[in-house]
């Protein structure tokens, strides 16, 4: 799977957020956009994502040479960030069985194997809304990282998560990132040090 961003360009009203950024992403490797904060790296990520459009340029989406349409890249991806809204009346087992019609659990993983990986199986029966941020950033995190998708994109993975969870994103990242392609935003050293590539985005301004 690839991910080309050809001439890629944001404007917000008379902002440029980043201009003429070529850029391929290829897996099965993991890749990182940092800078400031509001420097455009959730801007460009949701791009990536094909969720929201650039000024100018294009995203192109490729497996094996195949070109895939933008409206059926979700398919192909999964993504957890700060600003996806989990649905907050559903219990956590009512949540998980809405996601996998959708994006089934990879390695036919049961329903109860996959809360207890993300450290959730005694919440089970609790409402989304109940859940501590720590706990729905890890279900963001796991559902990102056990749907069965060539692509998994992130942004400020570990935010909200004490010690014991960023040991956990880590071990996570090490079983389910190696065979896929991962792009990261981040601005903290230790949630991305493993990957291959660093792209500063001011360097597009
Ligand atoms: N829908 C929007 N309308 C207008 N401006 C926007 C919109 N979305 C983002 N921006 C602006 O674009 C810039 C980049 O925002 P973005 O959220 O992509 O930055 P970021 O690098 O992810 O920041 P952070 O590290 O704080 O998460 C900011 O100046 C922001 O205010």
């Amino acid at each position: 799977m690839e991910i080309i961003a050809e001439n890629l360009s944001k404007k917000f009203q008379r902002d440029w957020i980043f201009r003429n950024l070529n850029l391929r992403f290829q897996s099965p490797h993991s890749y990182t956009v940092v800078g400031p904060n509001g420097s455009g790296k959730s801007t460009l990520l949701q791009i990536l994502a094909g969720v929201a459009a650039p000024t100018n340029g294009e995203v192109l989406f490729k497996q094996q040479q195949q070109t895939i349409a933008v409206e059926y890249i979700y398919r192909h991806l999964s993504i957890a960030a700060p600003y996806l809204e989990l649905i907050e009346e559903f219990t956590l087992l009512e949540l998980v069985k809405f996601h996998c019609k959708f994006k089934p659990l990879k390695n036919e993983l049961s329903l109860e194997e996959f809360m207890d990986i993300m450290k959730l199986g005694r919440a089970k029966h609790k409402m989304i809304k109940h859940f501590s941020s720590g706990m729905k950033q890890r279900l963001k995190l796991g559902l990102a990282f056990y749907a069965g998708t060539e692509i998994i994109l992130l942004d400020e993975p570990t935010s909200n998560l004490d010690n014991q969870g960023i040991d956990w994103y880590h071990q996570e990242i090490e079983k389910n990132t190696q065979d896929r392609l991962l792009i990261l935003c981040s601005n903290q050293a230790y949630e991305y040090e493993f990957c291959d590539e660093v792209i500063d985005i001011t360097s597009f301004k």
